[in-house]
């Protein structure tokens, strides 16, 4: 028996099966013909307006062959694009870099934008469920500009309305995926925009040798290593304090020994002095000589701190009223304590009272000490609150390989892991050491965005050539 339903389309509506499935046969509005070729006519130039508009090089390059074609025939058109193939070509040679600049990275763009973003777009985001459906018309963000450069390509997208860029952080290992990628990235721009970053290659896959040691003086951000996109990656140490986390044989080593390396020229000009806080004896050990203190017993380590808390408050004295910012003199050096393992200190201390002293001089230190040129680097293998309750005093903080997802959050902070900070997934090789030891996520205090880098491999025979070299300038 057929079903009367609600609606007026009853007469429309054909059921084989009374109860089941019914099926509804749209209702045909017949378009006269003039309106059809209206629009079409219309999509046509908006698209036409649209193309120019977003690839203005390609489309002026098309229109000035096709009017050299048309005013002087096709044998000048062909000739003149042969010598503009050849000046081209001849600046490829010649000055490859400003090539690269002008030409060569935007033509990358633009086969990326056709040959993958454009044409596989729509699937990906309606697969990945970014594209909604309203009133049974389809909506799809809107992909506005592809930047490829050496290491990865930029992909500028309009958001829908009522999106936000957690939807895309979300959807990012499905981007990646779409797109053949390794990772995705996502930052934002402006308010409804948002910026996913895709790289096509792992600039960080082979070891990083150590930097060199600076030919000058110079307390500045320290080179340790490279970011993602091979570009040098320069840690601040002066005026802030830096904390760095990573699971047993991460490669927390490497950062620490990098910048010791880093700022050997400026001990050596004695702009800096060197604190080192050993625990576990295995690690800073090795170059004493290239501290200007060294502790490793707990109690020693605490007396230690409190002769940084003590530097601290003289300079604080002298300080008030008169400036505000430190700046590094032979008289007022810029003193760095380094900790290797600060939860031996702070959380498996089995004396109670130096476990307290150590960890009020920590925090009076992380909170007091960055304007008198004092500064904490600490290195831990577990983030909990519990292991370091002061973690959030540190401005500048690291993330090397973790054990679990959730540490990202307790290291880098809220909402790190979803923007990209994949810390716990950094590639590890019980076989060989190496693989991914001293990759990291670094969350800088100015910029909310995670940056992948790899340190410098300070071996030991690099820790010896620097103990040499300081005992030189002795
Ligand atoms: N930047 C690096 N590049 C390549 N290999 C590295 C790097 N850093 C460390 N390694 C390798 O990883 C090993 C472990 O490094 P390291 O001792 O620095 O780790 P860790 O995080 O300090 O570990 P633990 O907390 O157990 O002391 C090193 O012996 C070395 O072989």
């Amino acid at each position: 028996m057929l079903r009367k339903l609600p609606g007026t389309e009853v007469q429309n509506v054909v059921s084989t099966t009374p109860d089941t499935a019914v099926v509804w046969r749209p209702t045909v509005v017949r378009t006269p013909a003039i309106v059809v070729i209206v629009v079409w006519v219309w999509r046509l130039l908006v698209g036409l307006v649209k193309t120019i508009v977003r690839h203005p090089w390609a489309c002026g390059l098309v229109a000035v062959a096709g009017g050299l074609c048309w005013l002087f025939g096709w044998r000048v058109a062909v000739l003149a694009c042969s010598v503009a193939c050849c000046g081209l070509a001849a600046w490829a040679a010649l000055w490859p870099a400003s090539f690269l600049r002008v030409v060569g990275w935007r033509v990358v763009s633009w086969g990326r934008w056709m040959w993958v973003y454009r044409r596989r777009w729509r699937g990906v985001v309606s697969v990945s469920g970014l594209a909604v459906n309203v009133g049974g018309r389809g909506y799809a963000p809107e992909l506005v500009e592809v930047a490829s450069d050496r290491w990865a390509d930029r992909v500028t997208v309009r958001m829908l309305e009522g999106q936000s860029d957690q939807d895309y952080a979300d959807r990012a290992p499905n981007i990646a995926h779409g797109f053949g990628a390794p990772s995705c990235r996502v930052s934002v721009p402006r308010p409804g925009w948002v910026v996913l970053t895709l790289p096509r290659a792992d600039r960080l896959a082979s070891v990083v040798a150590a930097r060199p040691v600076p030919a000058t003086a110079s307390v500045g951000p320290v080179d340790v290593g490279l970011c993602e996109d091979g570009s040098p990656f320069a840690l601040r140490v002066h005026g802030t304090h830096v904390l760095i986390a990573g699971a047993t044989g991460a490669g927390k080593g490497s950062f620490l020994w990098s910048v010791v390396r880093g700022l050997l020229p400026a001990r050596r000009a004695g702009l800096v002095e060197l604190w080192a806080l050993d625990p576990k004896r295995m690690e800073l050990s090795y170059g004493l000589s290239l501290f200007d203190r060294y502790a490793a017993r707990p109690e020693d380590c605490a007396k230690l701190l409190d002769d940084a808390v003590t530097v601290m408050q003289e300079r604080a004295d002298r300080y008030a009223g008169v400036r505000r910012n430190h700046v590094p003199t032979a008289s007022d050096p810029f003193v760095l304590v380094i900790v290797d393992e600060v939860a031996f200190l702070t959380a498996y201390q089995g004396d109670k009272a130096l476990k307290v002293r150590i960890q009020a001089a920590l925090a009076t230190l992380t909170t007091q000490g960055r304007a008198v040129g004092v500064g904490v680097m600490a290195a831990l293998q577990d983030p909990r609150k519990d292991v370091l309750s002061i973690r959030n005093l540190f401005p500048d903080r690291i993330a090397l390989r973790l054990d679990e997802p959730e540490q990202v959050d307790m290291v880098l902070g809220d909402g790190a892991r979803d923007r990209g900070a994949l810390a716990d997934q950094i590639a590890r090789d019980p076989s060989d050491p190496s693989v991914g030891a001293g990759v990291a996520y670094v969350r800088l205090e100015n910029s909310p965005e995670p940056v992948r880098v790899r340190a410098g491999y300070v071996s030991d025979a690099d820790i010896r050539q620097m103990v040499l070299l300081s005992m030189e300038a002795v």
